[in-house]
């Protein structure tokens, strides 16, 4: 693989009462613009390995280098940063912003990061909005179904143009139509921008779809 988009080596993660890493990952890559599903049971690691990959937590031993900026060597508030304009975050529960609308929420991280939103942030949010079937761009988000919500999320999530996108069971509240509604977005969003997609899912309809498919177990990669 030509520079890959991620080179993870030695990767290791133990939590104090465990005999066994919780995460051990001698070598992995991933290309630019792989579409990557993260499985297995419960207990496997992936919200551990989820963690390292966003930067949420530090890898204590090894090195996670995204398109060559190695995060294991990066403190957290450096790590933040790069999160901020790297990797847009789709979460089971949305963590969406009660009491503002679908656009307000998707600019609210824009408006967090910079002073004053980047131009065009408030027309490509628009954009994402309607690509995403969001047409009542100012509905407080508490209203919405839980498909809009996580609809509201992926556009949010795309709005700075990240280079990778982790979406953590993304589709695990919602019922099977707006799971699909919101896995199709996912997919063909990400490949437009030629982002790295990697989606924790336990759901075969929505890993099938994924062109590559890692399997944790205890931690490993079957
Ligand atoms: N902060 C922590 N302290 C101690 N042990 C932890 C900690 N975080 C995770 N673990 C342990 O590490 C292992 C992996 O946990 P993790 O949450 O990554 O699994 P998972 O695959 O995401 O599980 P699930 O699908 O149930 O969410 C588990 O044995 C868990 O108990």
């Amino acid at each position: 693989m030509t520079d890959p988009a991620l080179s993870i080596r030695g990767l290791e993660v133990r939590f104090p009462g465990l005999e066994r890493p919780a995460l051990d990952i001698p070598a992995l890559d991933l290309a630019a613009a792989e579409q990557v599903a993260l499985t297995g049971p419960s207990g496997s690691g992936k919200t551990t390995f989820v963690n390292i990959l966003t930067g949420l937590a530090r890898a204590p031993r090894g090195s996670v280098a995204w398109h060559g900026t190695d995060l294991a060597g990066l403190p957290e508030g450096a790590r933040d940063r790069w999160r901020g304009t790297e990797v847009g975050l789709v979460m089971q529960e949305f963590h969406l912003f009660p009491g503002l609308g679908a656009l307000e929420n998707v600019l609210l991280p824009q408006r967090l990061r910079h002073l004053r939103l980047p131009d065009g942030a408030t027309a490509r949010a628009r954009q994402l909005l309607e690509r995403v079937g969001i047409g009542r761009t100012g509905q407080a988000v508490e209203t919405m179904s839980r498909g809009q919500m996580q609809r509201v999320a992926v556009a949010r999530a795309l709005v700075g143009r990240p280079r990778i996108i982790v979406a953590d069971e993304p589709t695990a509240s919602l019922d099977a139509e707006a799971g699909a509604a919101v896995a199709d977005l996912l997919l063909e969003l990400a490949g437009e921008a030629q982002a790295t997609l990697i989606v924790a899912s336990h759901e075969a309809r929505f890993i099938d779809r994924l062109a590559r498919v890692l399997r944790l177990e205890a931690g490993r990669l079957a």
